[in-house]
Order: structure tokens, then sequence, then C-alpha cells
């Protein structure tokens, strides 16, 4: 099972409204599309509401090498299969039989059965690809063209459900959404969690206690911030859990005078920080990144 499906979702305002939201356009029929920067929580929503529709829940991935093959599916292969009988003691009849493996789609799947299907990254696929789902979503039925089925295609079941992610055009490895697509589903921006929903996030993925979590999130945040006011990405909820997390277990202290500590802060965050503030000389951002560092946790010494 897929390891998102597992985790339990921290729900704070924003979960609860879009949840709440999502529910109500998708039992009308409505398809939708969460889109936002990387680590706002696009995925764990789609998870959290998809639940909440009690269907057995389909994950596809988008990819570039994505074809209509991997989403109706295909033949991979033969099974080989030697009937020996020996019955008769003096008579050996053997019996050599091939059989094609067909592999169903993930889509045909859940069409079929009235899955929910959360379509994540989807922008990643080609438009080409991705055209399988207008006539899903715009004619409810599921065109099998090129793969082999008798039939030329299926009708939706009336329980399917589709929730669509993505990350915005500028994203490398992300191609223009196709207009006729976007049209037919109902689109949500995800922007970042406040530092209130981060620490809760944080303190209860990684166990820490409540005011440890609120300044990792609280530091995280305002050198994303920095990133964001030069129009550029900064570090996410996934590097404060980094930290969070790391720091729990080598049970550092949450405090500016702990060298492992920072140390741990530079080699998690340096990198992405760098990019965001796009300086020229990295000691630029080491040193922002010092300075953020004491701010957040200086004269503390809140212990492990
Ligand atoms: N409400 C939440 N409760 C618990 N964990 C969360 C919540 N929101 C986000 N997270 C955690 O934060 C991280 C990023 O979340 P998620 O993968 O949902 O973001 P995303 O917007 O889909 O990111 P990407 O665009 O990179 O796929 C994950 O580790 C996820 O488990």
């Amino acid at each position: 099972m897929n390891k998102q499906l597992e985790q339990e979702i921290v729900t704070h305002s924003t979960v609860d409204e879009i949840t709440s939201r999502t529910v109500d356009y998708l039992k009308n029929g409505f398809p939708v599309h969460f889109t936002g920067p990387t680590g706002v929580g696009k995925t764990s929503i789609a998870l959290h509401v998809a639940k909440k529709l009690e269907r057995p829940i389909v994950v596809l991935q988008g990819h570039e090498e994505m074809t209509n093959a991997d989403l109706l599916g295909d033949f991979n292969g033969y099974t080989k299969k030697l009937l020996v009988d020996n019955y008769v003691r003096s008579v050996m009849k053997k019996e050599e039989t091939m059989r094609e493996n067909w592999q169903e789609g993930l889509l045909l799947e859940a069409v079929k059965n009235g899955y929910t299907l959360i379509y994540d990254e989807f922008t990643r696929s080609k438009p080409e690809t991705n055209n399988l789902f207008l006539s899903v979503i715009e004619e409810g039925v599921l065109p099998l063209y090129g793969s082999k089925h008798k039939e030329k295609w299926i009708p939706v079941h009336e329980d399917f459900s589709i929730i669509f992610t993505s990350n915005p055009s500028e994203y490398a490895g992300v191609h223009e959404t196709q207009d006729a697509l976007l049209d037919r589903m109902i689109t949500m921006e995800l922007d970042y969690m406040d530092p209130e929903a981060e620490s809760a996030i944080l303190s209860q993925k990684a166990e820490i206690a409540e005011e440890q979590a609120e300044m990792i999130a609280g530091f995280v945040s305002n050198l994303r911030d920095k990133c964001l006011s030069k129009s550029k990405q900064g570090p996410g909820i996934r590097a404060a859990l980094m930290i969070a997390t790391v720091s729990k277990d080598k049970e550092m202290n949450i405090s500016a005078e702990d060298e492992e500590f920072k140390q741990l802060c530079i080699d998690v965050l340096l990198h992405t920080v760098h990019k965001g503030m796009q300086y020229e000389k990295k000691s630029r951002s080491l040193s922002l990144i010092t300075q953020e560092f004491k701010k957040a946790f200086g004269g503390n010494n809140n212990g492990k």
C-alpha cells in the first residue's frame, strides 16, 4: 500500500474547509484539481478527501513516460503452462500451453469499479496521454483504443471520482495543462500553510513538543518568505520535518547553542535557500540562515 495512504492527516481549518467543499464538488460529479507549490499538502488533502468518499482509492503518479497502455492496461509477457499426464503408466502425455498475461491499467480499473482516483502531479504526463481524461469527464466513457480490448469503450461507473494535483507550470518537468481539461475541472489553488498549521503537523509527525515545533516552523517559514519575496521557491514543510525528525532522533537541543543542531539546519536548508535567494556567494546565504537561526533559537534552551 502507498505509504502516504496509511498516514493520518493533521487537520487544521484550511484542511477542513477545503475537504468539505471538495467532497461536495466530487459528489456532484465534478473533478477537482489542487494546484500549488511543492509541499503545501495537495496530496495529503487529496487522500483525506478520498477517504471521506469511502470508496477504494487508486493513486496514479504522473510522469513523462506515461502511456495509454499504463492507463488502460497491457499485455506484459507470457505464462507457459506444462501439463504432464502419466495416468496410464505406459503413456506419457504432455500438454504445453502459452497464455498472454494481461495487466489492467489503473484508470480502467478505477473507472470500471467506481473507485476514487488521485492523479498526482498529472501535468508531468504528456498532454496527449491525458486526453483520455477528456472523454472520461465529458462523455462519461473511457475509450479503449489501441488496447486490444474487444469493446471500443466502457462506461464510467457512477461512483467514480477523480482528484488531480499539480505543481505550477514554471516547475521543471511540468507540461502546460490543456485548457480543455482545465475547463472541465474545479481548480483550487493551495498555498503554503500558516506557521500554526505547520507546527501542528511537525509536532504530531515528529513527536516533538509544541513550542519546539513552533520555533522550527517559524524559522523555516521566515526563510521561505525571504525566498518568496524574490519570487523564488523557498524551503517548505518537508525541510521543517527533516529538522524536527533528526533533532528528535539525535536528542539535540533545539537551541542556538547546540552546534550539532545548527549544522543540521544548515545541511537541510543551505541549498534551497541559496537557490531561492540567488545570491552570488554561498557565504551570503549561510549568513542569512545563521542570522535567522539565532533569531529563532537564540536565548532559548528548551532542551530535548
Ligand atoms: N495536513 C497534513 N497532515 C499531516 N502531514 C501533512 C499535512 N500536510 C502536509 N503534510 C506532510 O507534508 C509533506 C508534504 O505534503 P504533500 O506531499 O501532501 O504536499 P504536496 O503539496 O502534494 O507536495 P508535492 O507538490 O511536492 O507533491 C508530506 O510529508 C506530508 O505528509
